[in-house]
């Protein structure tokens, strides 16, 4: 049975979702799936744009087959090459073995180097800028490497203003039924998923989705559909989207937040983040958000970290050492080139404490402007009675720090 919707007149989403998957990429946990998608152009020219991951394969050539009911297939655009997309390419020229494909010279090199069989005469090879017309539909293409894979473009269909945008603006979560952004309520059902996915899959690559932001500033007008390769097409409130991108590309906060993040055996450093946290509510600070590192996958602390303003990281030491998950939390945001965050450090120790001085040495050497506030907590085991005050000292400089 096919599962089909149409974008606009003549183009159509044949797509698959996937609940299946735990971990994207073998990562990330994805509790809520995520889609795959695929679209298929029906006009004088039949034009399908990236395929799915293997797993989706069989649904998306029923969809195909269903679309173009008994016609040929005559091209498919290949924007990006990592398999959860081109992985079924093969199967579908099997299917369909009259069918040029158009990509770039990066994307063909990739594809031998993945094993894919396309016979030369098969490629057609696209510039940045090209036009390529496909029966009643003029295509052009802008490139965009490093969001996330060097060969990574996306195509613009000039005639219905659909833009096939690849990984940008992609999010998980399944759609289950759901197309169009204008049928959810984004920002409490899907914002989440979106950031957590772009933070953490091209997090690091800020200035890359920059520079094709910039690219694709003068075309702003001609588009009238953004379709990524995962989550929502988005066929209105543009400027919502591009207003997040603005902030996750420039590592700007989208909020005054406080995220704390504790990492804690015995729980005692885990007391002391939550006495903070009420302290902070007390004073009336909102976005106040606490985290066990131990427990919480670091895909969503680097998202709450993208969101949020402060950060408050404390941690027990190993070993002479920072707790590993949070050493491991901290690796991370270095990857993912986190910045520009005020930093406030609580440490525990029962012999030689370490953490603090750890902790606040990798933000100062290894990451790019993470401020750490001035009233660190050093905690001997447990916080001791006559601490109250450096805790509602240092809820005072966060409440401070948060309103300059
Ligand atoms: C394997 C292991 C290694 C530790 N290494 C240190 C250390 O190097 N220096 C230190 O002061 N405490 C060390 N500790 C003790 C804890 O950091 C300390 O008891 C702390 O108060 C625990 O905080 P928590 O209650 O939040 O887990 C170690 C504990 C364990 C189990």
């Amino acid at each position: 049975m096919h599962i089909v919707r149409e974008v606009t007149d003549h183009l159509y989403w044949i797509g698959v979702n996937d609940h299946r998957l735990a971990l994207f990429e073998n990562i990330h946990p994805i509790p809520e799936g995520v889609s795959y998608n695929s679209y298929l152009l029906k006009g004088e020219k039949n034009v399908l744009f990236d395929t799915v991951d293997w797993e989706a394969c069989r649904q998306m050539m029923e969809n195909i087959e269903y679309v173009l009911d008994g016609e040929d297939l005559d091209y498919i655009v290949i924007n990006h090459w990592e398999p959860d997309h081109a992985a079924s390419l093969q199967v579908v020229l099997e299917a369909y073995p009259n069918a040029k494909i158009i990509g770039n010279q990066k994307g063909f090199q990739l594809a031998e180097q993945f094993g894919f069989k396309i016979d030369e005469d098969k490629k057609i090879v696209v510039n940045e800028g090209d036009v390529v017309e496909v029966g009643d539909h003029s295509l052009t293409f802008l490139f965009m490497p490093m969001v996330h894979w060097p060969e990574a473009m996306v195509t613009l269909d000039l005639t219905n203003g659909a833009l096939f945008s690849a990984d940008a603006f992609g999010s998980f979560k399944a759609l289950d039924g759901k197309l169009f952004n204008d049928e959810v309520d984004y920002d409490r059902e899907w914002i989440d998923e979106n950031r957590r996915y772009l933070t953490n899959i091209v997090g690091k690559y800020g200035p890359h989705i920059r520079k094709i932001l910039k690219k694709a500033a003068p075309l702003l007008d001609q588009i009238k559909f953004i379709c990524p390769l995962h989550g929502l097409v988005w066929r209105s409130d543009f400027g919502y989207l591009l207003d997040k991108y603005e902030h996750w590309a420039n590592y700007e906060p989208e909020q005054k937040g406080v995220v704390i993040c504790y990492a804690s055996m015995y729980g005692n450093t885990e007391q002391a983040a939550q006495a903070l946290a009420s302290k902070l509510c007390e004073l009336g600070v909102e976005n106040v958000e606490v985290f066990d590192v131990s427990n919480t996958h670091v895909s969503y602390l680097i998202s709450e970290v993208f969101k949020n303003s402060h950060l408050v990281l404390a941690s027990c030491t190993y070993n002479l050492g920072i707790f590993p998950v949070m050493k491991n939390f901290l690796e991370d945001m270095k990857a993912l080139n986190v910045q520009n965050r005020e930093v406030a450090v609580i440490e525990n120790g029962s012999w030689a404490i370490r953490s603090g001085d750890l902790i606040s040495e990798f933000l100062d050497d290894e990451m790019k402007q993470m401020t750490v506030l001035n009233d660190r907590i050093t905690i001997a085991s447990h916080l001791k009675e006559g601490q109250e005050e450096e805790l509602d000292e240092l809820a005072k400089t966060i409440k401070d720090s948060l309103r300059a």
